[in-house]
């Protein structure tokens, strides 16, 4: 049985589709055994030996794990649930601190190669929990992913009526007109050793999670219906979230991508230098 960790954002619901609906759910659960955490723990799991398998920030993978090939969460150019949220006056150059959401990796890696790389600034990122209004009472600035950072879009008004002005930066947005690469944020990745006869194979692991990311973008509809009851978003903004802002296929641009944002965490001295991506 291989122990999945996965996410609990919405972001992430195509890629689980045949792990939560019939006909094949059953059977998977046979041989995975899942659960949901936020992706910085889903890391910390996987890197710990407490997960075979983990969606895990880019910003996390280490020369002992493999990237499954196939399947991504990423972004062509607007992302939405990432947002760098800086109060006015200040701007990327002038920010002194970041309350940095404690459930991201790579996000919090992105705006330090933003902040360092690109504004020549290097602000203080405090650790904190996704609360746009106490975050931005406490630092000049704020880091939201993944669904507190939708639901704060929605509030904008509300959130800057407490706080002030603010200007909201799409982290995705920043890095693709930057770089003219595809934002990622997260892979599969596995623990090797956990595969293989006679337990699951590798190219079995591949295709069941091939299977259930192509079969979740043939049900976008089903998943809006299931999830409208779930979070305050309208039923137009899951879609154009799951059917736009994310992408979902870890194709070779996405690949350049991830080893661009190691190279640049790495020479901006965020993260350890990853010369090579090890794929399963
Ligand atoms: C697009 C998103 O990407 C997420 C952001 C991550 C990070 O910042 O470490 C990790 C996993 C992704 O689910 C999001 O959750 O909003």
């Amino acid at each position: 049985m291989l122990r999945v960790a996965a996410i609990n954002f919405l972001n992430p619901a195509p890629l689980m589709w045949d792990f939560e609906h019939a006909p094949l759910a059953a059977e998977l659960a046979t041989n995975y055994s899942l659960h949901y955490t936020q992706p910085s723990q889903c890391a910390a799991e996987l890197l710990a030996n407490r997960a075979d398998l983990g969606l895990i920030p880019i910003a996390s993978l280490t020369p002992e794990l493999a990237v499954v090939p196939g399947c991504t969460i990423a972004s062509l150019d607007e992302v939405r649930s990432i947002q760098l949220i800086v109060k006015s006056p200040h701007t990327l150059s002038t920010v002194k601190t970041v309350s940095a959401d404690t459930a991201s990796r790579s996000s919090l890696a992105y705006a330090e190669i933003l902040f360092r790389k690109f504004a020549n600034n290097h602000p203080a990122f405090l650790p904190a929990q996704a609360d746009p209004v106490a975050m931005l009472q406490q630092t000049d600035a704020a880091i939201l992913i993944g669904d507190p950072a939708l639901l704060a879009l929605e509030r904008r008004e509300q959130i800057e009526a407490e706080v002030g002005p603010c200007e909201w930066f799409d982290l995705a947005h920043e890095w693709h007109t930057r770089t003219g690469l595809p934002w990622v944020a997260a892979v599969w990745a596995v623990r090797p050793e956990a595969l293989g006869p006679p337990r699951l194979t590798a190219a079995k692991l591949v295709e069941d999670l091939e299977a259930s990311r192509n079969h979740g973008l043939l049900h976008i509809e089903e998943l809006v219906e299931q999830w409208t009851p779930r979070i305050d978003l309208s039923p137009k903004v899951i879609r154009h979230y799951l059917s736009h802002n994310i992408h979902y296929v870890l194709n070779t641009d996405c690949i350049r991508a991830i080893k661009l944002f190691r190279q640049y965490a790495a020479e901006v001295d965020v993260l350890p230098a990853l010369p090579d991506l090890r794929f399963l």
